[in-house]
């Protein structure tokens, strides 16, 4: 597709240099600050059976779905829990590097929470052949980031394209590393798509996007680091945009 506006060509122009969400960010921004005071979450409940979790692929060994993660009424509990907390408008021009992005967001590192998140998700993740898994997931899966962004896109607000970065980190005494991207949408709202641009190959040089309309309740995985595709969270037109962010951490 080609760049309809200003603001499109240039994230496309980022884009090719390879812009990168960094979570530790420029120090001057303080919507990439930690928080230092954990929230009280809900409890995260009521959920589906764990069986009845279905880890569905869009694309094959790059971004998976579950539906109805959360249901839709832990979404609605979330959704107005979170819009207490002090979410920060990111700033419109980023770091030099930086992916362009305007939402409002909230950053905070809670291991529990990170847990409890997990505890639920590897019933949806993990199957009964643990070198597939391995495989798949680009290491033994260990838990989550405990690094959880929350982000609200009003309507006008959009994330431009870029690549998530893989991290290390020490997940319960190990050394770890970050491979996929977890994105939970707890709304639904007109607009805001997470696109996906696939790379071109010698079969399919012009690959179409793969489109992500958020969906109440829709857990999305997608690879990170080395082998991230391109993708962005288009402008929402209508409703708000409400995601949970965290990452699939495997072992070193
Ligand atoms: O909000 C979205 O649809 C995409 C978010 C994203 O790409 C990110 O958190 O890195
Ligand atoms: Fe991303």
């Amino acid at each position: 597709m080609p760049p309809k506006s200003k603001k499109e060509a240039k994230a496309k122009d980022q884009a090719k240099g390879k812009v990168k969400d960094n979570p530790k960010g420029n120090p001057k921004d303080k919507s990439k600050e930690p928080n230092s005071q954990k929230p009280d979450w809900p409890p995260l409940r009521p959920l589906i059976p764990s069986s009845d979790l279905l880890l569905t692929p869009l694309l094959a060994d790059q971004i998976y779905l579950i539906r109805n993660f959360f249901t839709a009424s832990l979404c609605k509990n979330y959704v107005s829990f979170l819009s207490s907390l002090p979410l920060v408008t990111t700033p419109g021009r980023p770091k030099k590097g930086d992916a362009v992005r305007v939402n409002d967001r909230f950053q905070i590192d809670d291991p529990s929470f990170a847990d409890s998140l997990w505890a639920i998700l590897k019933h949806g993740i993990l199957s009964n052949d643990s070198e597939a898994d391995t495989r798949l997931w680009g290491g033994k899966p260990l838990g989550l980031n405990p690094n959880i962004r929350v982000y609200r896109y009003s309507p006008g607000q959009f994330f431009a394209q870029h690549y998530d970065d893989s991290n290390t980190l020490t997940l319960h005494g190990e050394a770890c590393r970050t491979t996929w991207t977890l994105l939970i949408y707890l709304s639904t709202c007109t607009g805001g798509e997470t696109v996906f641009y696939p790379d071109p190959s010698r079969e399919n040089r012009r690959p179409d996007p793969v489109v992500v309309v958020p969906e109440m309740g829709l857990a999305l995985l997608h690879r990170h680091g080395e082998r991230c595709l391109l993708h962005e969270g288009g402008e929402v037109r209508e409703g708000e945009k409400w995601v949970l962010r965290s990452d699939l951490v495997v072992a070193r």
